[in-house]
């Protein structure tokens, strides 16, 4: 069988079995009652900001949330844009890394509250959960190693952006925050789920009931954020930097890197045999591959 054809097969039944759980591609579908387009059209009525996708030619994409006036709240279109970016990332063959990060030097300071205030009944605060559910889940699972790079603040549902990427780089200054107890609220873009899988239940009781403000220093602590940046002069720097950081994991080709992400992905949310199972896939897929092959040939020391 030739090679793409073979690793199409195995994407398929990787998909499968990461899926078969939910017995769906996403965590919500029309099984859960759920129709995308109904709140996609509602959460179009609420347009501003953007959200930009700017993919280099070395396998790094950047991701900005881009609403500088409102702090890079998510207006209702932005919600739509990033079901779209992530859509399109999902089809990047030559992805590696991802770097999500805020304009005007901020992260992100959740939900636009004129949003929530419009659509605040709970058939449509539910649906638009899901909606991002979907959307944050899809973003975690895509094949590319990825990073919030963290400036200013990051609030609510900003958060809840965060704990979607695999690392966590924090600026000097920046404050990651829970902030959804003090609206009456629970995080509900998946936050709450993924937190307690990073820093444990007990650190995300503490970060939840007392909407703490998290800063370098207690994210590192705590394990929510990997490293702290240096104070930098612009913001291209702290990109530069971020770039930097991610090359230690993406520097390789990129058949290899969404490998690594897959075996990950795979040993995070399946049980230990169907996790297995799917890595001996993943291997198929990259054993006896160009890469593999080259290795062979250069006789490689790991010295
Ligand atoms: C389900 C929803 C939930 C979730 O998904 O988990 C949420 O996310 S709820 C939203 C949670 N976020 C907030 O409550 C943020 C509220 N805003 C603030 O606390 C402050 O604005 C700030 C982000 C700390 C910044 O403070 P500061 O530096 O003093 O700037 P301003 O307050 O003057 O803000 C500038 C400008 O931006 C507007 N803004 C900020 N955040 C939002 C937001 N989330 N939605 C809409 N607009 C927002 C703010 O109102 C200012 O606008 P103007 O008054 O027109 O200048």
């Amino acid at each position: 069988m030739q090679i793409s054809k073979c690793n199409y097969y195995v994407n398929v039944l990787y998909t499968c079995r990461l899926f078969q759980r939910q017995n769906s591609g996403w965590v919500y579908s029309s099984r859960h009652d759920f129709n995308p387009d109904e709140i996609r059209e509602k959460l179009l009525a609420f347009p501003g900001g953007s959200i930009d996708l700017y993919k280099q030619d070395s396998g790094i994409a950047l991701l900005t949330v881009n609403n500088p006036s409102r702090m890079n709240a998510f207006s209702g279109s932005m919600m739509v844009d990033l079901e779209t970016k992530v859509a399109e990332l999902e089809k990047w063959a030559d992805g590696k890394g991802l770097i999500v990060h805020g304009a005007a030097g901020t992260f992100c300071s959740g939900s636009d509250l004129n949003a929530v205030r419009a659509i605040a009944n709970p058939q449509d605060g539910m649906r638009m959960c899901m909606f991002m559910q979907n959307t944050l889940t899809r973003l975690q699972r895509l094949p590319l190693i990825s990073v919030a790079l963290v400036e200013g603040k990051a609030l609510g549902g900003g958060a809840e952006l965060v704990t979607a990427c695999d690392f966590v780089l924090m600026v000097q200054g920046s404050v990651v925050q829970f902030v959804q107890k003090h609206m009456g609220l629970v995080p509900g873009w998946g936050g709450a789920a993924r937190l307690v899988r990073v820093v444990g239940s007990q650190n995300s009781l503490k970060l939840l009931g007392g909407a703490i403000k998290v800063d370098s220093k207690l994210g590192l602590q705590i394990g929510l954020a990997d490293d702290v940046l240096e104070d930098a002069q612009d913001q291209k720097t702290f990109l530069q930097q971020a770039e930097n950081w991610l090359n230690n994991c993406t520097n390789g080709p990129p058949t290899v890197i969404q490998a690594v992400k897959k075996v990950i992905i795979s040993g995070r949310e399946l049980p230990l045999s169907d996790a297995l199972r799917t890595e001996k896939d993943v291997f198929g897929t990259v054993w006896g591959g160009q890469a593999n092959l080259q290795a062979l040939a250069s006789k490689l020391k790991h010295k």
